[in-house]
């Protein structure tokens, strides 16, 4: 777990606080988005927990240690570290680019070749292919599978990723906030995400932290912000659709009613949301859907006024 502990950032000659008395806890193996107008404290609240800044009073804790006590070198070995621009080395190749830390750690190099390719495997590059290459023979994309890789090369606990989509093309970077968030998942990290991008914090986070002017307004899971945000300007910030971005939360087979004999409606699989349902159930004149689940079976109907009403849950 990770604690700000009532954390305070004062950047020296500025009178403001960067982040003002800040107590946040970050359960083990979630992810928690950190999300807020520019300059409302989120990179240095990040840059926290590794040590890049130190909190002018209150404390960081990692499972209950207080990182200023904690060796750096040790600290930042159990916290993976992603930005924007990947920072690889131009002149190394992909593999070595990814074994830093291993090398760092002084592994054996038939390990650290393994863990390579392992990790180059897990975030969807094929070893024989991207070994040898250089950086600058990668798309952005993939540049960002490789430091997301070399974050995760030795393991460590947590992950800290400031903007990691940031610089990557829209349809690109969905594909990537869905593959790393599943990854992530699989490797029970404790991550923490720094983002502009609203849908990003609801499809990344378990909880998202919303900050302005260094102070954390909520903190809480996306459904409970977007169903109830706490005042006015969190309100604004989530938009006029953030009725629609909650229904993109919602799992169909939990408002689904009991099957119904097929009768020519249109099918929509169990694990989709209210969100493509209704899309589905809008672009043609339907009454209803059938869900249909993984193993083939018919699990359930959704009428087009159980969906409406699934707004209002
Ligand atoms: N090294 C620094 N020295 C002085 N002030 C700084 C420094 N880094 C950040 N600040 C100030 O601290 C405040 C918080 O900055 P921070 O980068 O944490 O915000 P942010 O929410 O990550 O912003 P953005 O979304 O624009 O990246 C800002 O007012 C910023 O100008």
């Amino acid at each position: 777990m990770i604690h700000l502990d009532h954390v305070t950032k004062n950047y020296d000659g500025s009178g403001q606080h960067a982040v003002d008395n800040l107590d946040l806890l970050i359960e083990t193996g979630t992810t928690v988005a950190l999300i807020g107008p520019s300059g409302c404290g989120k990179t240095t609240t990040m840059r926290m927990i590794n040590q890049l800044e130190t909190p002018t009073t209150g404390r960081v804790l990692v499972d209950g240690r207080d990182i200023a006590r904690v060796d750096q070198k040790e600290l930042r070995r159990n916290i993976g570290y992603v930005i924007q621009q990947v920072g690889l080395f131009p002149h190394m190749s992909i593999a070595r680019n990814v074994a830093t830390v291993p090398r760092l750690l002084g592994w054996e190099k038939a390990r650290s070749n393994r863990r390579v390719d392992e990790l180059l495997d897990l975030v969807g590059l094929d070893p024989a292919i991207m070994r040898q290459r250089l950086p600058h023979e990668l798309s952005g994309g993939q540049r960002q599978r490789v430091g997301f890789a070399r974050a995760l090369a030795a393991d460590p606990a947590i992950m800290l990723m400031d903007e990691p989509f940031g610089a990557i093309d829209p349809i690109t970077r969905v594909r990537l906030q869905d593959e790393f968030r599943d990854i992530l998942r699989k490797v029970k990290k404790t991550v923490v995400i720094v983002t502009h991008d609203l849908d990003e914090a609801i499809k990344m986070g378990d909880r998202i932290a919303i900050m302005r002017d260094g102070r954390l307004l909520q903190y809480d899971s996306p459904q409970e912000i977007l169903a109830r945000p706490v005042n006015e300007f969190v309100e604004s910030f989530l938009g006029p659709d953030r009725a629609i971005k909650r229904l993109s939360l919602i799992a169909v087979s939990t408002i689904m009613t009991a099957p119904e004999p097929s009768n020519g409606d249109a099918e929509i699989a169990a694990d989709a949301t209210v969100h493509d349902a209704l899309a589905l159930i809008l672009s043609g004149e339907m009454p209803g859907l059938h869900v249909r689940s993984a193993d083939g079976t018919l699990a359930g109907y959704l009428s087009r006024d159980t969906l409406l009403r699934a707004n209002r849950l």
